[in-house]
Protein backbone atom coordinates (compact mmCIF):
# COMPACT_ATOMS: atom_id res chain seq x y z
CA UNK A 1 0.00 0.00 0.00
CA UNK A 2 2.73 2.46 1.10
CA UNK A 3 5.90 3.96 -1.61
CA UNK A 4 8.47 3.90 1.61
CA UNK A 5 7.83 2.15 5.01
CA UNK A 6 8.98 5.41 6.20
CA UNK A 7 7.67 8.70 5.61
CA UNK A 8 7.43 11.44 7.79
CA UNK A 9 7.02 14.91 5.96
CA UNK A 10 5.86 16.59 8.71
CA UNK A 11 4.42 16.47 12.68
CA UNK A 12 0.69 16.87 11.42
CA UNK A 13 0.34 15.18 8.42
CA UNK A 14 -2.48 12.06 8.95
CA UNK A 15 -1.12 9.13 11.17
CA UNK A 16 -1.22 5.88 9.43
CA UNK A 17 1.84 3.72 10.92
CA UNK A 18 3.10 4.47 14.67
CA UNK A 19 5.47 2.30 16.51
CA UNK A 20 4.50 2.65 20.49
CA UNK A 21 5.99 0.29 23.53
CA UNK A 22 3.04 -1.55 25.87
CA UNK A 23 4.71 -0.76 29.54
CA UNK A 24 5.53 -3.81 31.05
CA UNK A 25 7.35 -5.06 34.11
CA UNK A 26 10.10 -2.83 33.34
CA UNK A 27 7.56 0.01 34.88
CA UNK A 28 7.96 -1.64 38.23
CA UNK A 29 10.28 -3.15 38.82
CA UNK A 30 12.62 -0.55 40.24
CA UNK A 31 12.76 1.10 44.05
CA UNK A 32 12.25 4.75 44.84
CA UNK A 33 16.13 4.59 45.74
CA UNK A 34 16.88 4.14 41.79
CA UNK A 35 14.50 6.48 40.86
CA UNK A 36 16.43 9.74 39.98
CA UNK A 37 19.37 7.59 37.78
CA UNK A 38 16.39 6.00 35.70
CA UNK A 39 14.57 9.30 35.45
CA UNK A 40 11.54 8.89 36.71
CA UNK A 41 9.91 10.91 39.78
CA UNK A 42 7.19 8.20 41.36
CA UNK A 43 6.66 4.49 41.07
CA UNK A 44 3.62 3.91 38.38
CA UNK A 45 0.87 1.08 38.88
CA UNK A 46 1.73 -0.87 35.94
CA UNK A 47 -2.01 -2.00 36.25
CA UNK A 48 -3.45 0.97 34.99
CA UNK A 49 -0.84 2.22 32.90
CA UNK A 50 -1.26 -0.47 30.58
CA UNK A 51 -5.00 -0.01 30.78
CA UNK A 52 -4.20 3.55 30.13
CA UNK A 53 -1.75 2.81 27.22
CA UNK A 54 -4.30 0.03 25.59
CA UNK A 55 -6.65 3.16 25.61
CA UNK A 56 -4.00 5.24 23.95
CA UNK A 57 -3.34 2.71 21.06
CA UNK A 58 -7.29 2.12 20.24
CA UNK A 59 -7.56 6.39 19.87
CA UNK A 60 -5.08 5.80 17.29
CA UNK A 61 -6.35 2.48 15.68
CA UNK A 62 -9.70 4.05 15.95
CA UNK A 63 -8.32 7.05 13.43
CA UNK A 64 -7.00 4.70 11.45
CA UNK A 65 -3.64 4.42 12.33
CA UNK A 66 -1.87 1.29 12.14
CA UNK A 67 -0.06 0.52 16.18
CA UNK A 68 3.31 -1.60 15.82
CA UNK A 69 4.85 -2.50 19.09
CA UNK A 70 8.35 -2.44 18.97
CA UNK A 71 8.87 -5.18 21.73
CA UNK A 72 7.27 -7.37 19.27
CA UNK A 73 9.04 -6.05 16.18
CA UNK A 74 11.95 -6.32 18.02
CA UNK A 75 11.42 -10.16 18.64
CA UNK A 76 10.19 -10.78 14.94
CA UNK A 77 13.68 -9.45 14.34
CA UNK A 78 15.40 -12.09 15.23
CA UNK A 79 15.43 -14.36 12.55
CA UNK A 80 18.07 -17.00 13.63
CA UNK A 81 20.23 -17.74 15.70
CA UNK A 82 23.37 -16.19 14.40
CA UNK A 83 20.83 -12.54 14.37
CA UNK A 84 19.69 -13.65 18.14
CA UNK A 85 23.27 -14.25 19.45
CA UNK A 86 25.08 -11.21 17.81
CA UNK A 87 22.16 -8.89 19.12
CA UNK A 88 22.50 -10.91 22.50
CA UNK A 89 26.23 -10.41 22.54
CA UNK A 90 25.68 -7.11 21.81
CA UNK A 91 23.16 -6.30 24.62
CA UNK A 92 25.52 -7.76 26.93
CA UNK A 93 28.20 -5.89 26.00
CA UNK A 94 26.23 -2.86 26.67
CA UNK A 95 25.22 -4.06 29.99
CA UNK A 96 28.71 -4.67 31.52
CA UNK A 97 29.17 -8.24 30.49
CA UNK A 98 31.46 -8.06 27.32
CA UNK A 99 33.05 -11.51 28.94
CA UNK A 100 33.35 -13.28 32.22
CA UNK A 101 31.01 -15.80 34.44
CA UNK A 102 28.31 -13.00 34.73
CA UNK A 103 27.54 -12.67 31.00
CA UNK A 104 27.75 -16.76 30.46
CA UNK A 105 25.50 -16.47 32.95
CA UNK A 106 23.42 -14.33 31.39
CA UNK A 107 23.78 -15.70 28.30
CA UNK A 108 23.25 -19.60 29.79
CA UNK A 109 19.22 -17.87 30.97
CA UNK A 110 18.57 -15.72 28.14
CA UNK A 111 19.46 -17.37 25.10
CA UNK A 112 17.10 -20.44 25.27
CA UNK A 113 14.21 -18.59 25.69
CA UNK A 114 11.66 -17.81 23.00
CA UNK A 115 12.50 -14.63 21.07
CA UNK A 116 8.97 -12.69 22.43
CA UNK A 117 9.81 -13.87 26.06
CA UNK A 118 14.33 -13.27 26.02
CA UNK A 119 13.05 -9.67 24.19
CA UNK A 120 10.33 -8.97 27.28
CA UNK A 121 12.91 -10.35 30.24
CA UNK A 122 15.58 -7.98 28.84
CA UNK A 123 13.44 -5.00 28.59
CA UNK A 124 11.60 -6.12 32.39
CA UNK A 125 15.76 -6.10 34.04
CA UNK A 126 17.61 -9.03 34.90
CA UNK A 127 17.73 -9.64 38.50
CA UNK A 128 20.62 -11.66 40.31
CA UNK A 129 18.51 -14.31 41.94
CA UNK A 130 16.74 -14.82 38.46
CA UNK A 131 20.04 -16.18 37.13
CA UNK A 132 21.78 -19.44 38.18
CA UNK A 133 25.09 -17.90 39.44
CA UNK A 134 26.67 -18.82 42.89
CA UNK A 135 28.00 -15.05 44.06
CA UNK A 136 31.46 -15.61 44.53
CA UNK A 137 32.25 -14.70 48.93
CA UNK A 138 34.26 -11.59 48.59
CA UNK A 139 34.87 -11.47 45.13
CA UNK A 140 37.17 -8.05 43.96
CA UNK A 141 35.41 -7.91 41.23
CA UNK A 142 31.74 -7.73 42.70
CA UNK A 143 32.47 -5.60 45.16
CA UNK A 144 31.39 -2.44 43.75
CA UNK A 145 28.21 -4.19 43.01
CA UNK A 146 27.56 -5.96 46.10
CA UNK A 147 23.52 -5.78 47.49
CA UNK A 148 22.64 -4.43 43.80
CA UNK A 149 19.48 -6.54 43.23
CA UNK A 150 20.09 -5.84 38.85
CA UNK A 151 22.74 -7.39 36.99
CA UNK A 152 20.50 -5.73 33.90
CA UNK A 153 18.47 -2.97 34.85
CA UNK A 154 14.89 -2.47 33.65
CA UNK A 155 14.26 -0.16 31.07
CA UNK A 156 11.55 1.73 32.16
CA UNK A 157 11.62 4.98 29.47
CA UNK A 158 11.51 2.37 26.71
CA UNK A 159 7.50 3.50 25.85
CA UNK A 160 8.65 7.16 25.02
CA UNK A 161 9.43 5.05 21.99
CA UNK A 162 9.29 8.84 20.22
CA UNK A 163 13.14 9.27 21.59
CA UNK A 164 15.38 6.43 20.77
CA UNK A 165 14.97 7.10 16.71
CA UNK A 166 13.16 9.79 14.47
CA UNK A 167 11.78 8.73 11.07
CA UNK A 168 12.72 11.77 9.09
CA UNK A 169 11.68 12.14 5.47
CA UNK A 170 11.86 8.65 4.34
CA UNK A 171 15.31 7.90 6.74
CA UNK A 172 16.00 7.20 10.59
CA UNK A 173 18.24 8.66 12.97
CA UNK A 174 18.95 6.15 15.65
CA UNK A 175 19.92 8.01 18.66
CA UNK A 176 22.64 7.48 21.02
CA UNK A 177 21.13 8.61 24.45
CA UNK A 178 22.45 11.18 26.86
CA UNK A 179 21.87 9.15 29.93
CA UNK A 180 23.21 5.83 30.43
CA UNK A 181 19.98 4.08 31.44
CA UNK A 182 18.32 5.37 28.11
CA UNK A 183 21.28 3.62 26.01
CA UNK A 184 20.60 -0.05 25.26
CA UNK A 185 17.03 0.85 24.36
CA UNK A 186 18.45 1.89 20.67
CA UNK A 187 19.56 -1.54 20.11
CA UNK A 188 16.10 -2.51 19.37
CA UNK A 189 15.40 0.22 16.82
CA UNK A 190 19.28 -0.41 15.33
CA UNK A 191 17.87 -4.53 15.34
CA UNK A 192 14.67 -3.77 13.96
CA UNK A 193 15.88 -1.79 10.93
CA UNK A 194 18.81 -4.40 10.03
CA UNK A 195 16.48 -7.35 10.36
CA UNK A 196 13.08 -7.22 10.99
CA UNK A 197 11.99 -8.24 7.36
CA UNK A 198 9.78 -5.38 6.84
CA UNK A 199 12.25 -3.12 7.12
CA UNK A 200 15.49 -4.86 5.69
CA UNK A 201 15.45 -4.81 2.17
CA UNK A 202 14.00 -1.11 2.16
CA UNK A 203 17.44 0.78 2.17
CA UNK A 204 16.50 3.11 4.85
CA UNK A 205 19.14 6.34 4.68
CA UNK A 206 20.41 6.82 8.57
CA UNK A 207 20.77 10.43 8.86
CA UNK A 208 22.15 9.01 12.21
CA UNK A 209 23.67 6.31 13.72
CA UNK A 210 24.37 5.28 17.49
CA UNK A 211 27.97 5.03 17.09
CA UNK A 212 28.79 8.65 18.04
CA UNK A 213 30.33 8.83 21.43
CA UNK A 214 30.56 12.72 22.20
CA UNK A 215 27.59 13.72 21.17
CA UNK A 216 24.03 12.86 21.36
CA UNK A 217 20.41 13.84 20.07
CA UNK A 218 16.80 12.26 21.22
CA UNK A 219 13.93 12.36 18.86
CA UNK A 220 12.05 14.69 21.73
CA UNK A 221 13.84 17.18 20.14
CA UNK A 222 13.89 16.16 16.82
CA UNK A 223 10.39 17.75 15.01
CA UNK A 224 9.74 17.61 10.96
CA UNK A 225 7.71 20.49 10.79
CA UNK A 226 6.78 20.04 6.58
CA UNK A 227 9.08 18.64 3.86
CA UNK A 228 12.26 20.75 3.97
CA UNK A 229 11.94 22.26 7.32
CA UNK A 230 12.62 20.73 10.93
CA UNK A 231 12.81 22.00 14.30
CA UNK A 232 15.45 20.71 16.90
CA UNK A 233 15.60 21.58 20.38
CA UNK A 234 19.27 22.77 22.33
CA UNK A 235 18.68 20.61 24.98
CA UNK A 236 19.67 18.78 27.89
CA UNK A 237 19.70 15.85 25.62
CA UNK A 238 20.69 17.08 22.18
CA UNK A 239 23.76 19.04 21.70
CA UNK A 240 25.28 21.33 18.97
CA UNK A 241 27.83 18.63 17.66
CA UNK A 242 25.02 16.57 17.22
CA UNK A 243 22.79 18.92 15.43
CA UNK A 244 25.49 19.54 12.96
CA UNK A 245 26.01 16.67 12.22
CA UNK A 246 22.37 15.66 10.99
CA UNK A 247 21.96 19.04 9.35
CA UNK A 248 24.90 18.32 6.65
CA UNK A 249 23.98 15.01 6.31
CA UNK A 250 20.45 16.02 5.92
CA UNK A 251 20.96 19.02 3.46
CA UNK A 252 23.19 16.80 1.22
CA UNK A 253 20.91 13.50 0.83
CA UNK A 254 17.90 14.76 1.41
CA UNK A 255 14.84 17.21 0.35
CA UNK A 256 15.13 19.25 4.26
CA UNK A 257 17.21 22.59 3.70
CA UNK A 258 16.28 24.41 6.97
CA UNK A 259 16.43 23.61 10.32
CA UNK A 260 15.16 26.06 12.92
CA UNK A 261 16.93 25.44 16.45
CA UNK A 262 15.65 26.71 19.91
CA UNK A 263 17.48 27.30 22.82
CA UNK A 264 15.77 25.56 25.82
CA UNK A 265 16.67 25.08 29.37
CA UNK A 266 18.61 22.06 30.52
CA UNK A 267 16.51 20.39 33.04
CA UNK A 268 14.51 17.24 33.83
CA UNK A 269 10.54 18.99 33.36
CA UNK A 270 11.73 20.42 30.00
CA UNK A 271 14.40 17.59 28.73
CA UNK A 272 13.15 17.83 25.51
CA UNK A 273 12.01 20.32 22.72
CA UNK A 274 8.52 18.30 22.53
CA UNK A 275 7.96 18.82 26.07
CA UNK A 276 7.78 22.68 25.52
CA UNK A 277 6.99 23.15 21.80
CA UNK A 278 4.49 20.90 19.46
CA UNK A 279 2.66 21.52 16.19
CA UNK A 280 -0.60 20.50 16.03
CA UNK A 281 -1.65 22.30 12.73
CA UNK A 282 -0.50 24.19 9.53
CA UNK A 283 0.14 27.36 11.60
CA UNK A 284 -0.75 26.41 15.34
CA UNK A 285 2.00 25.26 17.71
CA UNK A 286 1.52 24.56 21.69
CA UNK A 287 4.58 26.52 23.89
CA UNK A 288 4.69 26.57 27.44
CA UNK A 289 5.46 30.17 28.48
CA UNK A 290 7.98 29.03 30.93
CA UNK A 291 10.90 28.98 28.06
CA UNK A 292 10.14 32.31 27.14
CA UNK A 293 11.47 35.31 28.64
CA UNK A 294 9.95 38.69 27.89
CA UNK A 295 8.90 37.09 25.15
CA UNK A 296 12.46 36.11 23.50
CA UNK A 297 14.18 32.58 23.30
CA UNK A 298 17.37 31.94 21.34
CA UNK A 299 17.18 30.24 18.11
CA UNK A 300 18.90 30.06 14.82
CA UNK A 301 18.24 28.67 11.61
CA UNK A 302 20.74 26.82 10.22
CA UNK A 303 20.81 26.49 6.46
CA UNK A 304 23.34 25.49 3.51
CA UNK A 305 26.01 27.73 3.35
CA UNK A 306 26.42 27.11 -0.15
CA UNK A 307 29.87 25.72 0.05
CA UNK A 308 29.00 22.51 1.94
CA UNK A 309 28.76 24.09 5.29
CA UNK A 310 26.58 25.53 7.70
CA UNK A 311 25.10 29.18 7.43
CA UNK A 312 23.21 30.30 11.03
CA UNK A 313 20.79 33.08 11.07
CA UNK A 314 19.90 34.61 15.19
CA UNK A 315 16.80 35.63 16.17
CA UNK A 316 15.45 35.78 19.61
CA UNK A 317 11.66 35.74 18.56
CA UNK A 318 10.38 32.31 18.14
CA UNK A 319 6.92 33.33 16.36
CA UNK A 320 8.88 35.48 13.63
CA UNK A 321 11.30 32.86 13.41
CA UNK A 322 8.59 30.20 12.43
CA UNK A 323 6.83 32.77 10.30
CA UNK A 324 9.88 32.89 8.29
CA UNK A 325 10.98 29.29 8.15
CA UNK A 326 7.48 28.25 7.35
CA UNK A 327 6.22 31.24 5.01
CA UNK A 328 3.16 32.03 6.70
CA UNK A 329 1.81 35.57 7.55
CA UNK A 330 0.26 34.79 10.74
CA UNK A 331 1.50 32.08 13.52
CA UNK A 332 -0.99 30.97 17.05
CA UNK A 333 1.16 30.24 19.59
CA UNK A 334 -1.06 28.46 22.21
CA UNK A 335 0.38 28.84 25.66
CA UNK A 336 0.38 25.82 27.86
CA UNK A 337 -2.16 26.64 31.07
CA UNK A 338 -2.93 29.50 29.28
CA UNK A 339 -0.35 31.56 30.66
CA UNK A 340 -1.76 30.86 34.01
CA UNK A 341 1.54 31.36 36.78
CA UNK A 342 0.55 28.16 38.36
CA UNK A 343 -1.26 26.18 36.02
CA UNK A 344 1.32 26.46 33.48
CA UNK A 345 4.02 24.64 35.38
CA UNK A 346 2.02 22.48 36.34
CA UNK A 347 0.64 20.91 33.44
CA UNK A 348 3.61 21.33 31.92
CA UNK A 349 5.10 18.52 34.47
CA UNK A 350 2.05 16.46 32.87
CA UNK A 351 2.77 17.06 30.10
CA UNK A 352 0.01 19.30 28.65
CA UNK A 353 2.43 21.05 26.19
CA UNK A 354 3.43 17.38 24.84
CA UNK A 355 0.54 16.43 22.10
CA UNK A 356 0.46 14.10 19.34
CA UNK A 357 -1.00 15.44 15.87
CA UNK A 358 -2.54 12.73 14.26
CA UNK A 359 -4.38 15.00 11.55
CA UNK A 360 -4.00 18.58 10.61
CA UNK A 361 -6.15 20.51 13.51
CA UNK A 362 -6.58 16.69 15.13
CA UNK A 363 -4.73 16.14 18.49
CA UNK A 364 -3.98 13.66 21.55
CA UNK A 365 -3.28 14.74 24.88
CA UNK A 366 -3.39 13.97 28.13
CA UNK A 367 -7.09 13.94 30.21
CA UNK A 368 -5.40 15.73 33.03
CA UNK A 369 -4.47 18.93 31.51
CA UNK A 370 -7.92 20.13 31.27
CA UNK A 371 -7.41 23.63 31.05
CA UNK A 372 -4.78 23.04 28.33
CA UNK A 373 -6.94 21.14 26.87
CA UNK A 374 -9.91 24.14 26.58
CA UNK A 375 -7.36 26.40 25.28
CA UNK A 376 -6.63 24.64 21.93
CA UNK A 377 -10.22 24.15 21.76
CA UNK A 378 -11.41 26.86 22.09
CA UNK A 379 -8.40 27.83 18.87
CA UNK A 380 -10.36 25.67 17.43
CA UNK A 381 -8.39 21.88 18.02
CA UNK A 382 -10.15 18.76 17.87
CA UNK A 383 -8.86 17.31 21.45
CA UNK A 384 -8.97 13.93 21.86
CA UNK A 385 -8.28 13.17 25.74
CA UNK A 386 -6.73 10.07 27.02
CA UNK A 387 -6.52 8.84 30.52
CA UNK A 388 -2.88 10.04 32.61
CA UNK A 389 -3.15 8.88 35.45
CA UNK A 390 0.03 6.39 35.29
CA UNK A 391 1.12 7.10 31.95
CA UNK A 392 2.28 10.56 33.32
CA UNK A 393 4.36 9.47 36.11
CA UNK A 394 7.58 8.66 33.61
CA UNK A 395 7.32 12.59 32.38
CA UNK A 396 6.34 12.18 28.88
CA UNK A 397 2.94 12.83 27.10
CA UNK A 398 1.35 11.10 23.75
CA UNK A 399 3.93 12.39 21.34
CA UNK A 400 6.70 11.62 23.58
CA UNK A 401 4.78 7.60 23.40
CA UNK A 402 4.39 7.37 19.95
CA UNK A 403 7.32 6.94 16.80
CA UNK A 404 5.45 7.82 13.84
CA UNK A 405 6.84 5.86 10.86
CA UNK A 406 4.23 6.88 7.87
CA UNK A 407 2.33 10.00 7.76
CA UNK A 408 -0.02 11.17 4.68
CA UNK A 409 1.95 14.16 2.76
CA UNK A 410 0.27 17.26 3.46
CA UNK A 411 -1.06 18.67 0.22
CA UNK A 412 0.19 22.94 1.08
CA UNK A 413 3.29 22.41 2.65
N1 LIG B 1 10.08 13.13 24.19
C1 LIG B 1 10.01 13.14 25.51
O1 LIG B 1 9.94 14.21 26.11
N2 LIG B 1 10.10 11.99 26.14
C2 LIG B 1 9.92 11.82 27.55
C3 LIG B 1 11.03 11.02 28.16
C4 LIG B 1 10.84 10.82 29.63
C5 LIG B 1 11.89 9.95 30.25
N3 LIG B 1 11.63 9.71 31.62
C6 LIG B 1 13.28 10.56 30.11
O2 LIG B 1 13.64 11.34 31.00
O3 LIG B 1 13.97 10.30 29.13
Amino acid sequence: MLDHLINVNSEIGKLKVVMVHRPGKEIENFTPEMMHRILFDETPDLWIAQKEHDYFAKVLKDHGTKVLYIEQLAAQSLTSPEIKNRFLERMLNESGYPKGTVHDALKAYLFPMASQKMINTIIAGVRKTDVDLKPVKHSFDDAEHVGYPFYMDPMPNLYFTRDTSACIGNGLSINRMTFPVRRRESLFNDLIIKHHPLFKSQHIPLWRTRNHYHTHIEGGDEEVLNNHVMAIGISQRTSIGAIKGIALRLFKHSHFDTILTVLIPHNHALMHLDTVFTMINYDQFTVYPGILKNNAISTWTITPDGKGGLHYQYDDNLKRALKRVLHLDEIDLIMTGNGDPIVAPREQWNDGTNTLAIAPGVVVTYDRNYVSNLILEKHGLNVITIPSSELSRGRGGPRCMSCPIYREDLKQQ
